[in-house]
């Protein structure tokens, strides 16, 4: 036992160190891939890293005297399944008939080993159901793969540093630890339930990354830096070494001579140095950026841009101006404070030139304009940071503010290009006649719209999930009915909820769409099940074994104040389930049976969505919730996130429409520029 104590006592201590390794291609990552970087991602990837790092120290330690030892019991592999349970059979005294025997079996090294063997990868595969999403399948090949690397490693004498194995490949090992990972996975799945929902971490991430945190610019000046850093040594080193300049002390200089050489003669040799790194930078921070409209290295790598004040794109002497202004007010303390402290050392002559000789004389001056500065600018780093961390205002930069330049993220500026082009909903309707008179159907534009939805829950489930997408009878009905196709044909198990048969529909081309839609399904083309017009109680049996729900029900053509039958109930058996809960005894039955909202339900913002409530998406606009106007009928349904057609429409970026619409995805569908540019 105390073996394994020391083992983790190991890794607890090269942890900080494995930590401090993966923490920036992690962030990187994260950035990249889900937009900011969430918390409880950052607190599970962690603690799994700790624990593989605790695992092969387990399994891995202690390590042999010398590289030649011979340890005689590892030498043979042990490859009979089984094994275990022969020798415990064989040397026990076990007998299910003597209580006082019991307890000497978990004694047992052949039965405490198995436990602890079974015990090791347990948590492998609880992580691989819970945070990788895998089926047990994976989890089961996974699992076996990573103990194989145990015994292989220990087979080969770590791979090769040590002369002979140095503990026993086992093929029990291999049954035992890969027994293990499937129990953890097993046990993951009621866990789960309590566990908090990393889909909607996700979701909340995505929504953290539509702006440019100062985590995220700074990590991408510094990669910045280290790279000009890179580029500036790398030159400097090739630009001495190739003999063309002389080095400023030679490398073969002494003490003596080094010391002789003057301020004027280093400085001078020092020249093509400062130019290799003024290079660098110019690189870098200009030429680059010119090169990819507005994004340096770093940037590029972690999804930022460069752009002038409302997300206009930024030109050349954009760039110029920030990071001139950037590098001149860094170099101002910076020059003055050598220049002084030469001064004050006596160091340097009169070669200094007019600017030494006036610091030496105004010496009080100076320091008090260096003080100044320095006061200056941390003041007016902690306000902008203060009002930043308080959500009032982004974090800006002075170089920035004067440049008039930002930066944002890529998601950040496509939502914000989207917003400043949004377009009336009679507007949106002539846009679509113009598209469908420029050749392309509004049956494709459905098809596209569908898709984009498809998408949108596809991303957000990572595999099938049950989904029940609830229909109306226009043409925002037509998106859900190839929403489902499109998902099912994924392998999604889909519910339909349409209040006519297909037939019935009169908007086109709603209604072609449903009837084809309808016919490839009956022919076996994929499976999906469509319900007509369904009792209450039916409806919120769907929506209750639904891990998303698709609200195709009322898109622009949505009037009036309220909504009609059977709408208004679908909609508040949804809230319900997205603020309640799933039916169970009790009020909240009740209430699912009346299809009546809470008070609480049709008035919770989002933060209050429960943590297993489905994934809510709505089809261009939520269900009573007018994309013109900005009003909402009661019951709307609550999004998570709704996707958009064609153009943001103003009432989707009002303020307040965060508590119907969640985060507002725009999906082009097609490249609106030119037809924008005919409607004027
Ligand atoms: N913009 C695009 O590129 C595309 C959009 N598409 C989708 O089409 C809808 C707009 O479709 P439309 O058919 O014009 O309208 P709706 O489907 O939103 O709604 C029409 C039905 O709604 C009923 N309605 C209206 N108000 C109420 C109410 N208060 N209560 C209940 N029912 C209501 C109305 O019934 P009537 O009895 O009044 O006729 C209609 O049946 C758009 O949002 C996009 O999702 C296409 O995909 C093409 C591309
Ligand atoms: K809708």
């Amino acid at each position: 036992m105390n073996v394994y104590l020391s083992d983790i006592l190991t890794a607890c201590i090269l942890f900080p160190v494995v930590a401090f390794l993966i923490t920036v291609p992690y962030m990187i990552y994260q950035y990249r891939r889900r937009g900011s970087v969430p918390k409880l991602h950052t607190a599970i990837v962690y603690s799994f890293v700790f624990y593989l790092t605790c695992a092969y120290f387990l399994v891995l330690l202690p390590l042999p005297a010398d590289r030649t030892a011979y340890v005689a019991y590892a030498a043979t592999p042990q490859l009979v399944p089984f094994n275990f349970v022969h020798e415990f059979l064989a040397e026990t005294t076990f007998s299910p008939s003597d209580p006082a025997t019991w307890l000497r079996v978990l004694r047992d090294p052949y039965i405490y080993e198995a436990f602890f063997n079974v015990l090791l990868l347990l948590p492998l595969g609880a992580y691989l159901r819970y945070y990788f999403r895998r089926r047990w399948w994976q989890a089961l090949i996974i699992g076996f793969l990573v103990t194989l690397s145990f015994e292989t490693t220990q087979l080969t004498g770590l791979w090769g540093i040590y002369e002979h194995p140095y503990r026993l490949f086992d093929v029990d090992d291999l049954i035992q630890n890969t027994l293990g990972a499937m129990v953890g996975f097993w046990l993951a799945g009621p866990a789960m339930r309590t566990l908090p929902d990393l889909r909607t971490a996700n979701l909340r991430a995505a929504e953290a990354g539509l702006s440019a945190s100062v985590t995220r610019r700074a990590l991408s000046f510094a990669l910045d830096s280290a790279l000009t850093a890179a580029l500036a040594v790398g030159s400097i080193y090739l630009v001495y070494r190739s003999g063309l300049v002389a080095a400023p002390i030679g490398a073969k200089a002494t003490a003596a001579q080094a010391l002789e050489a003057t301020t004027a003669q280093i400085s001078d040799a020092l020249l093509p140095a400062r130019l290799c790194i003024l290079i660098a930078l110019v690189i870098v921070f200009f030429i680059v950026p010119v090169v990819t409209r507005g994004r340096t290295p770093a940037q590029a790598l972690l999804h930022l841009r460069i752009v002038r004040t409302g997300a206009r794109r930024a030109s050349w002497y954009h760039y110029l101006a920030r990071y001139g202004l950037l590098f001149v007010f860094i170099w101002i303390p910076w020059g003055l404070f050598t220049l002084l402290t030469e001064v004050g050392g006596s160091s340097i002559g009169s070669e200094a030139g007019t600017l030494a000789t006036f610091a030496s004389q105004n010496t009080e001056a100076c320091i008090a304009v260096l003080a100044v500065f320095t006061v200056a600018w941390v003041v007016s780093l902690i306000v902008r940071g203060v009002r930043a961390a308080s959500g009032r205002a982004p974090f800006v930069m002075l170089n920035g503010m004067l440049s008039r330049t930002r930066i944002m993220t890529e998601s950040g500026l496509a939502a914000e290009r989207a917003r400043l082009s949004a377009l009336s909903v009679d507007d949106v309707r002539k846009l679509e006649q113009l598209i469908a008179e420029g050749g392309i159907s509004l049956a494709s534009l459905m098809r596209c719209a569908g898709e984009a939805v498809a998408d949108e829950v596809r991303t957000w489930a990572g595999g099938p999930v049950r989904v029940c997408v609830l229909t109306g009878s226009g043409n925002n009905g037509g998106d859900g009915w190839v929403c489902a196709e499109s998902l099912a044909r994924s392998g999604y198990p889909v519910t339909l909820i349409t209040p006519k048969t297909a037939e019935e529909l009169t908007a086109e081309p709603a209604r072609t769409e449903a009837r084809s839609s309808l016919k490839r399904t009956l022919e076996g083309e994929f499976p999906l099940t469509v319900a007509v017009a369904p009792e209450a109680d039916d409806a919120a049996r769907a929506l209750d074994e639904a891990e998303v729900v698709v609200d195709a029900i009322l898109g622009t053509g949505f009037t009036g104040s309220s909504l009609r039958e059977p709408y208004a109930t679908w909609i508040s058996l949804a809230n319900l389930r997205r603020f309640k809960g799933p039916r169970g005894k009790g009020r909240g039955a009740h209430r699912a049976r009346t299809g009546k909202p809470s008070k609480r339900a049709s008035g919770t913002t989002l933060r209050d969505r429960r943590k297993d409530a489905p994934f809510a998406v709505a089809v261009d606009v939520p269900s009573g919730y007018s994309a013109q106007a900005a009003t909402w009928a009661d019951p709307c349904f609550c999004a998570d996130v709704t996707v958009t057609m064609l153009a943001m429409k103003p009432g989707l970026i009002a303020s307040g429409a965060e508590r119907f619409c969640g985060q507002v995805k725009l999906a082009e569908l097609v490249d609106t520029a030119p037809y924008r540019e005919k409607l004027g």
